[in-house]
């Protein structure tokens, strides 16, 4: 990767202020960011930053240690989360055949289970806490140091990378993510409930939106794009375009 890009128009600037792209995709769940953020990722060879694995990552460790009640709300040890939070060496390999990253912490690869609705829940129940925030931040940030980087997440374009090239919010209505899901999980098999779905997707929505660090929510210089009403390929073209109206080269 050899594209740079300025922190500013000053032509005197030096060698310091320079900087490696960064394509910001946020969002709630199911809204198809994860699907755009790959595509741009391989066509542009940038990395790809999935922020949900690592919520995802912790709130599974969290359950697995006991740090999580099941059904309940109860708040969470901070400490000893933080604690968890700190132990954990989280890798993302890009995987072509999924078309998302393998997920690998302190040597060992994550199996599918990370990605379920249950561990979205655990993930939304340990990402209110600041601490455990605060500790994923410079991970997060060190993603772009090496090459360019499109970064998958809730708070991407207002919290971990501000002064990102482009930042999009990408959205659909409740009732369109959760016939998503149910296709999804219809497709892999697997049984699929649509008014339970929609009902955890509601509730993990206000966890994520009305937390009071990082909540979800549209950078101010964000192009909001509603999918309900478009298809893949729709929505990548139009992420696509602003991606070059914001000066992101696509010359591969
Ligand atoms: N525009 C679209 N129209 C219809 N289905 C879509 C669209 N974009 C993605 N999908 C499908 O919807 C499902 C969810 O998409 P995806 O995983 O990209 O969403 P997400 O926003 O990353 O969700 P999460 O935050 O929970 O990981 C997938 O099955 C995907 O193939
Ligand atoms: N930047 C982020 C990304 C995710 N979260 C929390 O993790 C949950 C799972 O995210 P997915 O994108 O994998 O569905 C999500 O519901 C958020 O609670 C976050 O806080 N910040």
């Amino acid at each position: 990767m050899t594209t740079f890009t300025s922190n500013t128009n000053d032509n005197n600037s030096d060698i310091s202020s320079l900087r490696y792209p960064v394509i910001c995709i946020d969002g709630p769940s199911g809204a198809g960011k994860g699907t755009v953020t790959w595509r741009l990722a391989q066509t542009l060879g940038y990395q790809l930053l999935d922020s949900g694995a690592l919520y995802r990552i912790v709130g599974l460790k969290a359950f697995e240690a006991g740090l999580l009640n099941v059904d309940g709300e109860q708040s969470i040890d901070e400490t000893a989360l933080l604690a968890l939070t700190q132990s954990l060496q989280i890798v993302f390999e890009p995987n072509i055949d999924s078309g998302r990253v393998d997920i690998i912490v302190n040597g060992a690869k994550i199996g599918e289970q990370v990605r379920n609705e249950t561990v979205g829940g655990y993930a939304s129940r340990v990402a209110v806490y600041p601490k455990v925030r605060q500790a994923l931040l410079k991970l997060q940030q060190d993603m772009a140091s090496q090459s360019g980087l499109v970064a998958d997440g809730r708070d991407m374009g207002t919290v971990v990378f501000p002064d990102a090239d482009v930042k999009v919010y990408l959205t659909a209505s409740a009732k369109a993510r959760a016939e998503r899901r149910v296709a999804q999980l219809l497709q892999a098999g697997q049984a699929a409930d649509f008014e339970a779905i929609l009902a955890t997707i509601k509730a993990r929505d206000d966890r994520d939106e009305n937390r009071a660090t990082a909540p979800s929510k549209p950078a101010e210089d964000a192009l909001v794009l509603d999918s309900s009403n478009l298809d893949a390929d729709a929505v990548y073209e139009l992420v696509k375009k602003h991606c070059q109206d914001q000066g992101i080269c696509f010359n591969r």
